[in-house]
């Protein structure tokens, strides 16, 4: 038999095992139901093209096991008269059409054509033959294969019959390869491109197989075979869900009323594992999760850690996949005992793991000969809901089974790696959608809560769109208030309102560094550490030799219409403002508010924390006037003529500021910072051993400098004290000597002048 030979004759052992299993399944069939009881199920599909020629092996076989004493077996070596049920729709595509008659008489099917849908069909045809079981070319990764087996008894609400499925474990390439290697006909519309076939309305070819010539007007598609990933083979198929997945099962459990949530998407991070539950590790990812979801508008909505425990799991992934737009997992995903995540996913949406062959194509390229065995295991994943997300900076893909997505990191490393692949893969919104990020403000504050909260608490009724949250450091520690949301004008508002209702001194501003830094955040900053002071903890990320890693992106931020705009105020805020060093110690914002008044309109003024220095002692400060033309008169009037202020006699200097000046600037829409870590093989690490010893000597250096000024501002203090005092005396003197008349007396005596009282 020609099927038989040409698959045995391949060297392809992955499609003989196929093809043997498939072959037995048919053969067990003929075996269990009579000939007048089998149906075939065919639709001119390359499925059921599969399947026929299958068929016509299985049931050669089969007959051939039966009759060996017979002599008469020419009749069904090349055919197999198998009822045939197809039917026939009028929105079928006209190829399908004839390829089907063509074919069901190239093969002397008997065909039944069935004008009506599916389950109606089926019940009057039924109720006609004496069905028994049916044959039909479903595989794993069909949307209706969810479990079912090779033999799956028909769903509940459906006449009663056997549905026989022999190529449920086939993928998308084995039937490719199986066709190919028989050379046997299929469809013509699988050479233009189309890779599943729906009706004429919902079918295209698939665009990953188009074939980009400027030159003709009309596309050109690649055929069938040619698709490189499987999954995709549903690609033409037009959609029906909602383009963001997981979001039509959004919000659920939500307060509608919650302005946060309602304006925004949500994630929920399922951390599994019990070394976190029994103290040996500490999660640090969960929170650096937070941050990066948080640099790109998401809010995280909850955080939990369960066991390795598939129910706990299992329990947990059901409530956050409806809870959440999202929902990120990390930990026990792997080949050992505890390794259960997937299982847990699995039991949630309520289907089976299933072999899963792209999957398992990357797990064999990475692990070589040691992916045999229970191994194998690990290429199971959850059962029609699970696609693979792929990136070539990534070994394995990322598992994301709808809107559950599974991370394999174990370090913050992998974490920043595995999340520039997501951010890279995001295209129309898919897998994240990127949304305007988050501005804040934080506020440490002398005032106590008990005074703070009644005030707090109105504002957070009249300003609904913003969270206002108080945290401390420490228990004895000062209140920080934080106003975190999406416009920055609306921050600004309610600490304006906050500093009308007390007094602006009672609070001062706190910068975030791991707000602002989100994938550097794992060390020295976790430790409080302020940003780019060295110390000796400090890893500074040029000189972490010891972890390499591919691609880190330190800063990465969307930016809509929204952040423009913030990004154009921002820079007009530049223009108004001033840069002045040379500063006193001594002098304090409202010195310089005071002193710069006299140039206009003093709007703000603030010290750039200096550090350089251990102590943060402030020497320069940025000043916004009302208007940029104020601004240029500060800087020409104190470079003409010596302008000083308080303390040491010393001119200020100013200059116009510039956006770097900012530690709270917002991120240029589109910029992308990237930062790489370099280990001693890399042809940069030279230099970023010589930059990072420049840090340290340039640190040490100011260090010195900022300590002599400090001795030099002190001698001078003293020599201006005893000035002060000597003069104090002298008119002490002058006013006594005045007072008793001495004055008068040395004048007449010695000049011969008379002073008179008036
Ligand atoms: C012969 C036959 C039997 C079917 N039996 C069932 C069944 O038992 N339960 C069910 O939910 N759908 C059944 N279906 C419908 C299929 O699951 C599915 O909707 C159909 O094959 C369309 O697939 P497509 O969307 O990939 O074109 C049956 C379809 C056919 C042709
Ligand atoms: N209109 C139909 N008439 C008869 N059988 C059908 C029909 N539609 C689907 N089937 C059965 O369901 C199976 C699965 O359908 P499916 O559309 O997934 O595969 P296919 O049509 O063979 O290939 P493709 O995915 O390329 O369209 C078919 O192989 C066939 O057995």
């Amino acid at each position: 038999m020609e099927i038989d030979r040409a698959v045995k004759e391949s060297n392809n052992t992955r499609l003989q095992t196929k093809y043997n299993n498939a072959v037995y399944v048919i053969q067990r069939a003929f075996a269990l139901y009579s000939f007048e009881e089998v149906a075939f199920s065919f639709n001119g599909g390359k499925d059921s093209t599969v399947l026929l020629h299958l068929l016509r092996a299985g049931y050669f076989l089969h007959n051939e096991k039966a009759n060996s004493s017979s002599k008469n077996q020419i009749n069904f070596k090349l055919n197999c008269p198998i009822r045939t049920i197809y039917f026939e729709s009028p929105s079928a595509f006209p190829e399908i059409n004839t390829f089907t008659y063509e074919t069901a008489s190239t093969y002397d099917l008997k065909m039944e054509i069935i004008r009506l849908d599916f389950k109606s069909g089926l019940e009057a045809l039924l109720r006609e033959k004496p069905i028994k079981a049916i044959f039909l070319g479903t595989r794993i990764g069909d949307p209706n294969a969810v479990g079912q087996e090779q033999f799956s008894p028909s769903s509940t609400g459906w006449p009663p019959f056997m549905r026989v499925n022999p190529i449920l474990d086939w993928s998308y390439r084995d039937v490719w390869a199986f066709l190919l290697t028989c050379k046997v006909k299929y469809c013509s519309l699988y050479d233009e491109g189309y890779t599943s076939i729906g009706s004429i309305h919902d079918t295209v070819p698939n665009a990953l197989l188009c074939i980009n010539d400027l030159s003709k007007s009309k596309e050109n598609f690649k055929p069938a075979y040619l698709l490189q990933d499987g999954r995709l083979e549903r690609a033409g198929r037009a959609k029906k869900i909602s383009p963001i997945p997981g979001v039509c099962v959004l919000r659920n459990g939500l307060n509608s009323a919650d302005p946060h949530l309602s304006s925004t998407l949500t994630a929920s991070i399922i951390t599994v594992g019990d070394e976190i539950l029994f103290g040996t590790v500490e999660d640090k990812l969960g929170s650096t999760l937070c941050r990066k979801l948080h640099s790109i508008g998401w809010v995280v909505t909850r955080i939990s850690l369960v066991r390795n425990d598939i129910d706990s799991v299992a329990e947990e992934v059901a409530q956050q996949k409806s809870n959440t737009d999202m929902v990120f997992m990390f930990g026990g995903v792997g080949p050992l005992h505890s390794d259960v995540t997937l299982a847990g996913v699995a039991k949630a949406f309520g289907v089976r793991l299933a072999p899963d062959e792209e999957f398992e194509e990357h797990l064999n390229h990475l692990m070589g000969d040691e992916f045999t065995g229970d191994r194998n295991e690990m290429a199971m994943l959850p059962e029609g809901i699970t696609e693979l997300l792929h990136h070539e900076m990534l070994p394995v893909p990322l598992i994301k089974c709808q809107n559950v997505i599974i991370l394999s990191a174990t370090n913050v490393t992998e974490l920043d790696e595995q999340w520039d692949c997501l951010l890279d893969l995001t295209t129309a919104n898919e897998p994240l959608m990127l949304l305007a990020p988050f501005v804040s403000k934080h506020l440490r504050t002398t005032l106590s809560d008990v005074k703070s909260a009644q005030t707090l608490l109105k504002f957070r009724l009249e300003f609904p769109d913003l969270f206002i949250g108080c945290y401390r450091e420490s228990r004895t520690g000062p209140l920080i208030i934080s106003f975190v949301g999406k416009d920055a004008t609306r921050i600004d508002m309610v600490v304006q309102r906050l500093y009308q209702e007390f007094h602006s001194s009672a609070f001062s501003e706190v910068k975030h560094a791991l707000e602002n830094f989100p994938s550097a955040a794992e060390s020295s900053l976790c430790e409080n550490t302020p940003v780019g002071k060295p110390s000796d903890k400090d890893e500074t990320p040029l000189c972490g030799g010891r972890r390499s890693v591919g691609k880190r992106l330190l800063l990465f931020t969307c930016m809509g219409t929204f952040a423009h705009k913030e990004y154009q105020a921002f820079e007009e805020k530049v223009k108004r403002t001033v840069y002045l060093d040379n500063l006193s110690p001594q002098v304090a914002v409202p010195v310089l508010k005071m002193a710069l008044g006299q140039f206009g309109n003093v709007v703000s003024a603030q010290f750039i924390p200096n550090y350089m220095d251990a102590m943060n002692i402030q020497q320069c400060a940025l000043v916004e006037m009302e208007t940029a033309k104020q601004a240029r008169s500060v800087v020409t009037d104190t470079t003409m003529y010596p302008f000083m202020i308080s303390g040491m006699p010393r001119p200020v200097r100013a200059r116009p500021a510039e956006l770097e000046m900012f530690s709270d600037r917002p991120v240029r829409p589109g910029r992308k910072i990237t930062c790489r870590w370099v280990d001693s093989k890399d042809p940069d690490y030279e230099i970023a051993k010589k930059l990072k010893s420049l840090t340290r000597k340039h640190y040490a250096e100011s260090l010195f400098l900022l300590k002599h000024q400090l001795e030099e501002e002190e001698k001078l203090a003293k020599q201006q004290n005893e000035l002060l005092k000597s003069n104090y005396e002298k008119y002490d003197m002058l006013d006594s000597i005045t007072a008793d008349g001495t004055v008068k007396q040395v004048a007449r005596h010695y000049y011969d002048v008379n002073i008179t009282d008036d």
